[in-house]
């Protein structure tokens, strides 16, 4: 497919080198907004130490000016360390704050004095000292850095292009990229430093490498006993990083529902409930019949309506108890889940640490309940950052009041990455809140998951209707085979349907009933378990639609748009803007790791007081918010990394 940009003609998927070229043929030329938001991301995803190489190479040769400030003063030498046979110190800059300390390679160095008493014994004990303070800091000196080139490059960033900047990595142009030295002078000469390796291009051999690999597992340790001490799901959540030196994220509070925004009221005393006395046998009376919808769930706790479905699940009125089989999502996650950080560059996932059923339920995805306005603002600061939270609340037809942002508050689900074929599929459900505006989001298994495999969910919800309930035939099959608990999200692209069994291989497993039996017996006592009872045939039948009695809205399963994460295309040439469809994207030549280059909002300063400070009101901005000025952070996609054979390439 092709977008057409005035006269020009580039294919939608071009890559940044592509469509420049293309645009330089044609004579075009990219607006400077468009230029300085490519220039930013080239940067970012080259990463500060490769960026500045290449900046170092343009201001070698005359092609662009750097500004000669005071900038990239050694103040003080405060560690030294040796990787590899060659020298690096950690520098203290004259004028910048601790977050801007950085190892360099002794070559790079020209402050004698400095290096000498460093050397001296005295010095090397108060540095020491001072190296307890900042243990801290190196996770933000890599984005601190390449934000701080970006700010450098501020008069010339309009002449300076990403394929100008590109270009000079070229194998066939420089070959290895000489070093460049006098970068830190002592006589005033002041010129963009090389060869700064972060911690992550640290040989991971080094004893330096090993000492702060053992600081981040330490710190992990203590994250997982924090968010575990929060955690009230009856499952524990474990955390891992065996990928590189990623520390716990910062500005992330781990809670257990839903916290309202500002002016929000989330209700929590439904006006009605049922007075089943068994809940499954009077399905027809029952909360969801009541609400115009269907009976969720098999006895077994696990779903047998198919995608799009509302769940009304018993409330806090129903006469029915804790082991009603209306009551599942309210339970809580039984799964013991893991926190890992993913090794292509997606930053941190979530794994299973147990088989799991298909039909069950996994996780809800809990944040803080914003309006759609405040949620707008925060997206333009997430697509600037190549992330995002937000997960509109659209169940109803596009109408979105509401929008749950789980990039600060959330729980568990805040880390689950987006896949193209994903084995978690997203559910509204009302329980106590019978606000339609307000479902929760239920992340239930779309199929059999294994012990270990990543757990994922489509963000876009796209039409893929390949979650159907089961036919009465799948039915018949299941309970002519003999299986018992047959799981309804039949899977058409299989001869036969997926059928859930009773597990009795005693493996770590969600079993039938969506309970858990695990390494470690989960606290709440397994409601129901081993029960092998079979579900009628009645009960696989769609109910009939009946008017709605307790919910102001009736669902209609056919017409429901689904939840979706909140991810908006926006073009990248800004004079003229293509159809959604036809964007052109940034996909850039290098694949970084977005942990090590790319701005995060988990790394900065504080929450709402920052998005205030980045999106604050115009002409109050903060430096951050003119590196990324509204036309720009506009115009970002991100390019998916899932590696599903269907995969649609972007994440929207
Ligand atoms: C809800 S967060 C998921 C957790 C995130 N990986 C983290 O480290 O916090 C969504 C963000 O993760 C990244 N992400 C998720 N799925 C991805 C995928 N398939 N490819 C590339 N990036 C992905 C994107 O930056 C996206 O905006």
């Amino acid at each position: 497919m092709e977008v057409e940009i005035k006269d020009a003609q580039v294919a939608c998927l071009s890559g940044i080198i592509d469509l420049q070229k293309a645009c330089q043929q044609e004579k075009l030329r990219f607006s400077p907004e468009t230029n300085q938001y490519l220039l930013y991301q080239t940067l970012r995803k080259l990463g500060p130490y490769v960026a500045q190489k290449l900046v170092s190479k343009l201001v070698e040769r005359g092609e662009i000016t750097w500004e000669q400030d005071e900038d990239w003063e050694v103040e003080q030498i405060l560690d030294h360390t040796v990787d590899e046979g060659t020298d690096y110190y950690l520098i203290k800059w004259k004028n910048w704050s601790n977050a801007h300390n950085s190892w360099e390679p002794k070559d790079n160095l020209e402050c004698q004095d400095l290096l000498t008493e460093y050397h001296s014994e005295g010095r090397r004990i108060m540095a020491k000292r001072k190296l307890i303070d900042l243990d801290t800091v190196g996770y933000d000196s890599k984005r601190s850095r390449v934000d701080e080139i970006f700010r450098k490059l501020e008069p010339i960033r309009k002449t300076l292009s990403p394929l100008q900047l590109l270009s000079l990595s070229s194998p066939k142009k420089g070959g290895k990229l000489p070093l460049f030295k006098g970068l830190i002078t002592s006589n005033g000469q002041k010129v963009p430093k090389l060869h700064t390796p972060g911690f992550k291009q640290l040989n991971p051999r080094t004893k330096f490498y090993k000492q702060k690999k053992d600081e981040v597992r330490k710190a992990l340790k203590e994250w997982e006993t924090k968010l575990n001490g929060i955690n009230n799901d009856p499952a524990p959540i474990v955390v891992e990083n065996e990928v590189d030196l990623e520390g716990p994220p910062e500005n992330f509070e781990y809670i257990n529902d839903y916290k309202p925004g500002e002016g929000i009221d989330i209700p929590d005393d439904p006006i009605i409930g049922c007075e089943c006395e068994d809940c499954l046998d009077c399905k027809k009376t029952c909360c969801p019949s009541a609400c115009g919808s269907e009976f969720a769930y098999y006895k077994y706790k696990r779903l047998r309506i198919s995608r799009g479905t509302p769940i009304y699940e018993c409330n806090k009125r129903c006469k029915c108890g804790p082991e009603c089989p209306n009551r599942v999502v309210q339970q809580g996650r039984k799964c013991k889940l893991c926190v890992f950080r993913t090794s292509n560059g997606r930053g941190w996932g979530v794994k299973t640490l147990q088989k799991i059923k298909k039909g069950s339920f996994v996780v809800e995805y809990v944040g803080e309940v914003i309006t759609n306005e405040e949620a707008e603002r925060r997206g333009r600061y997430y697509d600037a950052v190549g992330r995002t939270y937000l997960f509109d609340l659209d169940y109803n037809d596009g109408d979105c009041p509401f929008t749950v942002d789980a990039g600060y508050y959330g729980n568990v689900s805040h880390f689950i990455n987006h896949c193209c074929d994903p084995n978690l599929e997203v559910f509204g459900v009302w329980i106590n809140a019978l606000d339609p505006r307000l479902p929760r989001i239920a992340l239930f298994s779309r199929r059999d998951i294994a012990k270990g495999e990543e757990l994922t969910f489509d963000y876009m919800m796209t039409g893929d209707t390949t979650n159907q309930a089961p036919t009465l035939d799948d039915v018949e099959k299941s309970v002519a085979a003999g299986l018992m608990g047959p799981i309804v999200l039949a899977d058409p692209s299989k001869d036969s349907p997926v059928i859930g069994e009773v597990d009795t291989d005693g493996t770590d497993d969600v079993d039938i009933l969506g309970a858990v039996t695990m390494d470690t017996p989960p606290e709440t006592p397994i409601s129901g378990q081993g029960d092998t009872g079979d579900d009628t045939m009645e009960e696989n039948l769609p109910n009939k639609p009946v008017s709605p009695r307790k919910s102001p809205r009736k669902h209609d399963s056919e017409a429901k748009s689904p939840l979706k994460m909140n991810m908006s295309p926006r073009p990248i040439i800004s004079s003229k803007s293509p159809q959604k469809s036809n964007l052109p994207t940034t996909s850039l030549p290098m694949a970084g790791d977005f942990s090590s280059d790319t701005v995060s909002p988990d790394k900065n300063p504080s929450t709402i007081q920052h998005l205030n400070k980045v999106l604050g009101a115009e002409g109050d901005a903060e430096p951050s918010a003119k590196l990324l000025p509204k036309s720009i952070t506009d115009q970002y996609r991100i390019v998916c990394q899932c590696g599903a054979k269907n995969c649609r390439k972007y994440l929207f």
